[in-house]
């Protein structure tokens, strides 16, 4: 069995991948229009993951966009999209700068977390850091520094 993409409705498909591919940094590798079905699906892929070598395709994240507008309640069954980012700061920097919402700011230098337009959490953890927290996370207040 491979793991092959994790799939998210979005409500505003160019602001979806202003916020994963212009600021996040994803790749868009396809996208399909479906005339009959009204929705466009666009699969976007890591820069590492893409350039892969393996003959494993790389995890992806499949974004929806229907073309009627419809209401996305996010249910708490979903949790959150995990990237390991090369330099957390430098990212976080440029996603405030840009608007987007951090929930918890990289204060430790290892993990933050972050909303994209919809309100899907995205968790970014430092390359080199170890992937699980030590500490149990205490929620914490973006002050806008870190
Ligand atoms: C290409 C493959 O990876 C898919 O996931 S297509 C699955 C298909 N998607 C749609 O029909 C998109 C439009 C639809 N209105 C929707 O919002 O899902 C599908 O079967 N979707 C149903 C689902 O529960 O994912
Ligand atoms: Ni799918």
């Amino acid at each position: 069995m491979q793991f092959l993409h994790t799939m998210v409705r979005v409500s505003d498909l160019d602001a979806s991948l202003q916020f994963y591919c212009d600021l996040l940094g994803l790749k868009e590798v396809r996208r399909k229009e479906n005339d009959k079905g009204r929705f466009t699906l666009v699969f976007l892929a890591a820069p590492e993951d893409e350039s892969r070598s393996s003959e494993l395709q790389a995890p992806e994240l499949e974004l929806t966009w229907n073309w009627d507008p419809e209401e996305y309640q996010g249910g708490r069954n979903f949790g959150h999209l995990a990237y390991r980012v090369d330099d957390i700061y430098a990212l976080c920097q440029k996603l405030q700068d840009n608007g987007v919402t951090i929930n918890r700011p990289p204060r430790d230098g290892h993990m933050a977390f972050v909303r994209s337009p919809d309100g899907i959490s995205v968790e970014l953890l430092q390359k080199g850091e170890a992937l699980e927290p030590q500490e149990p996370w205490a929620s914490m207040e973006n002050t806008g520094s870190w």
